[in-house]
């Protein structure tokens, strides 16, 4: 009898599914947006400017019989500089990892830029699930040529329209990524969330701030590194933090007419590492130049760029 219960926790183990799980698209097509939406909190930067998303992200959802291990990838656009290659190759690499890949297009004809990445995910062995995102932005009838139009142009094992913003068919989607999962184990407990250290994600907060209050040149020639972390207290934690930039003219520009722009980033920032650490936050913030950065791989390394 006793045997037989064993056995039977067995079968039941096996029946837990899980993943890895990797959301593709052209740049600003709402990659962090949808996986924020779908983990239920905020663990990648928005903004309405291209190329956000900078590093392999993981976050995790957790369900009764599930895991799902998403990773977001810096979006898949035309290298211009040698991040871009390394950013372009990220996203393309993350391809052989995983147990289904998520290909997020806009709800609108496919152009070259689709065409690209559809190219890229032939080589793809595993399912792809074709998610048209933004549908809030089309009227009811709009969508079914999208959705006749992609079809021709890949085999995808479902095309799911969604909007992320909204959250409109977001649960059909997880319900879809789940059925494609392989049985597998948890592998991470059951209240992570993300894999990434609390530095990384105070840098990127800090660098979301910057990409939302600046404009032109300066947001995409940024990088914060989270220099120092020091518990004060039991509720006051001190960070010091630098702004990379790569000119003395985008130096002045973050900073501000009477420091009041890097005032501006930091109180915000600030605002949100409180929320992220449950703690107060002494925020130091510092703005440096290193001429050229994002060409100079010995840069990239040090900012992390490089060890995924
Ligand atoms: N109307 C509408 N806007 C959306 C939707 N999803 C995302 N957006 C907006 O599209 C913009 C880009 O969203 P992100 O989530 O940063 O896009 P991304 O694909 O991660 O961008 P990169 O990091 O640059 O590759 C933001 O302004 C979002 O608010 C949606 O379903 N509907």
């Amino acid at each position: 009898m006793r045997l037989q219960e064993g056995f039977i926790f067995i079968m039941n183990e096996s029946d837990f599914k899980s993943g890895f799980v990797t959301i593709l698209g052209r740049t600003n097509v709402g990659k962090s947006t949808l996986m924020n939406r779908m983990v239920g909190q905020k663990v990648a930067i928005m903004s309405d400017k291209p190329q956000t998303t900078r590093h392999k992200i993981q976050s995790v959802l957790t369900g009764p019989d599930y895991q799902v291990v998403f990773i977001d990838t810096p979006g898949i656009h035309k290298p211009k500089h040698k991040l871009g290659e390394h950013l372009v190759g990220v996203a393309l690499n993350t391809l052989r990892e995983v147990d289904v890949v998520m290909l997020l297009v806009e709800a609108g004809m496919p152009g070259p830029g689709d065409r690209y990445i559809l190219q890229q995910v032939k080589k793809v062995t595993g399912p792809v699930l074709l998610v048209i995102n933004k549908i809030d932005l089309v009227k009811p009838g709009e969508l079914e040529p999208v959705k006749a139009a992609f079809s021709q142009l890949g085999d995808f094992a479902e095309i799911l329209p969604v909007s992320a913003l909204t959250g409109e068919n977001v649960d059909r989607l997880l319900e879809n990524i789940i059925k494609y999962l392989p049985p597998g184990p948890k592998y991470y407990p059951d209240d992570m969330v993300i894999d990434r250290p609390e530095r990384f994600i105070m840098s990127e907060l800090i660098r979301e701030k910057v990409l939302h209050l600046t404009s032109q040149e300066v947001p995409h020639s940024v990088a914060v590194v989270v220099e120092e972390v020091e518990n004060r207290s039991e509720n006051l934690v001190a960070v010091r933090a630098v702004i990379y930039t790569e000119r003395e003219s985008q130096k002045g520009i973050l900073i501000g007419k009477g420091g009041r722009m890097l005032k501006e980033v930091g109180k915000l920032a600030r605002e949100e590492i409180e929320a992220l650490l449950g703690s107060r936050i002494y925020l130091e913030l510092w703005v440096k130049v290193k001429k050229d950065w994002r060409n100079r791989e010995i840069y990239m390394k040090n900012f992390g760029f490089m060890d995924d």
